[in-house]
């Protein structure tokens, strides 16, 4: 057997111009979306090529769509007339949290779905009550085994509109309920709705398709069903946790380096933390240039995740690694999961001093530079951080588990490589399991 893993050379600056690729917590909603018009083609453009995105384009074959992946111009072609199957098979489902998306467009299309348990980065319990709330309140019947397993039943044609409340502003709870009462009969309304970039991204699209949709990126949100949505082209918004990572990675190596395209007012206060820090940012358009010059020291920072417009849960990994050279004491508090310091070991491996507190704050003591180790990824941000931390390490850093990168991240070896990283992906040979046992 074998396993991706990544062997970086860290210590060297960066420079360069880079466009990064566009979002996967955008394009997972839109995949799924796509399997709800009867007819037509959806076409997407930007499509990164990543772990998520094929198996979430695997799940849609599986329900009975024809889907055209052209890898070079990037694009996805999901036609949906064909879909024939509201059972969704676990060995695909377990693979990501995008997953759960499937549940609207199938409710919609079939009239019932049973989704086996979602899968998804383990960095907290990530239950999905609010989805089963809002369909039962939508008029589904709505039955959850204890294996994990989702079945939910719509007898009626449609759905029926109804006042909706979410204890959080759940990120896929928000785009499952909008595509559910987006077809539903009558009006739906949503009270604290997510407000991310890639939810408001979303209901656009949904627009394009013909939903009618109030309130787009405020906490309500007021839905009046229609009758049908059509099939549309669209090109989601560029990854802001993966320019997150290439902006970091500028400052953690210092260099000079630019990311086009890259919409700065999705990163705002990514942009306001790090200057904070003393990285250099200058926002031009839709450019973000980064400067540092690593003999300069970098300032601890205080971090709060919080859902938009607050610092990403997403992004907290990365920051933490860049304050692990800080000159001084910095202090992430993680505050949407409840396990999401899984990268703290790696870090700790390569030189870094963390302490998590008893009331799970990561007080990070900076340290004069980090030291090249083995490390493993386990889960997409955490890999991120790691490989963050790979880049301004002096020395050979092997992360293993780098599906976990890959499933966020398109070909990242050949992005950082075009700043003039030296990140290569490699082929670990690992026992197969029977030798294991
Ligand atoms: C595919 C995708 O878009 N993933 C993103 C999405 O995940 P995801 O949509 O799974 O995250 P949510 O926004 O739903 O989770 C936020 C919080 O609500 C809790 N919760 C959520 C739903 C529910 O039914 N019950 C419940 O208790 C979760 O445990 C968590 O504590 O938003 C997260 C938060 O911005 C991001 O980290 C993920 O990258
Ligand atoms: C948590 C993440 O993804 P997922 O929700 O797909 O596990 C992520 O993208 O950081």
């Amino acid at each position: 057997m074998s396993d991706t893993a990544f062997k970086i050379n860290g210590g060297k600056p960066l420079y360069g111009e880079i466009v990064a690729q566009r979002s996967k917590n955008a394009v997972l909603p839109m995949i799924a979306a796509a399997l709800i018009p009867q007819s037509g083609k959806t076409v997407l453009h930007g499509v990164p090529e990543i772990a998520d995105v094929l198996v979430a384009l695997d799940l849609a074959r599986e329900v009975g769509a024809v889907v055209d992946h052209d890898l070079e111009t990037h694009t996805v072609t999901i036609d949906a007339s064909t879909v024939n199957n509201g059972t969704l098979p676990p060995a695909l489902t377990e693979r990501f949290r995008g997953s759960v998306l499937f549940l609207a467009p199938m409710i919609t299309r079939m009239g019932h779905v049973r989704l086996p348990g979602s899968g998804g980065c383990d960095i907290g319990t990530r239950k999905i009550d609010f989805h089963h709330r809002g369909f039962a309140r939508l008029g589904a019947d709505v039955v959850y085994l204890d294996d994990g397993t989702t079945i939910i039943d719509n007898k009626a044609d449609r759905l029926k509109g109804a006042p909706l409340y979410l204890d959080l502003p759940s990120h896929t709870g928000t785009e499952n309920l909008v595509m559910g009462a987006a077809l539903a009969e009558g009006t739906t309304i949503i009270e604290n709705a997510s407000a991310e970039p890639e939810v408001l991204d979303f209901c656009h699209f949904l627009i394009k398709m013909g939903a009618n949709i109030e309130g787009i990126g405020t906490r309500r949100l007021t839905i009046h069903g229609v009758k049908e949505l059509h099939a549309v082209e669209y090109t989601p918004i560029p990854d802001r946790l993966v320019i997150g990572l290439l902006v970091m990675s500028a400052a953690i190596a210092g260099g000079d380096v630019t990311i086009h395209q890259a919409e700065p007012e999705h990163l705002r206060l990514v942009i306001a933390k790090l200057d904070q820090m003393g990285v250099e940012i200058t926002v031009e358009g839709d450019s973000i240039r980064v400067q540092r010059d690593p003999s300069e020291p970098l300032t601890p920072i205080n971090i709060l995740t919080e859902f938009y417009p607050g610092f990403p849960t997403d992004l907290q990994p990365c920051i933490a690694a860049l304050s692990t050279i800080a000159q001084g004491k910095s202090f992430i508090r993680e505050r949407i999961f409840e396990n999401r310091y899984d990268f703290v070991d790696g870090l700790i491996a390569m030189g870094a001093d963390i302490l998590i507190s008893q009331n799970n704050v990561c007080i990070v003591n900076g340290v004069k530079g980090l030291k090249a180790a083995p490390v493993r990824a386990a889960s997409i941000r955490a890999g991120a951080a790691l490989l963050l931390a790979g880049i301004g390490a002096k020395g050979e850093t092997i992360i293993e588990n780098g599906y976990q990168i890959d499933r966020g991240h398109e070909y990242i070896e050949k992005q950082l490589r075009q700043l003039g990283a030296d990140v290569e992906r490699i082929t670990k040979e690992t026992q197969p399991l029977l030798e294991l046992a």
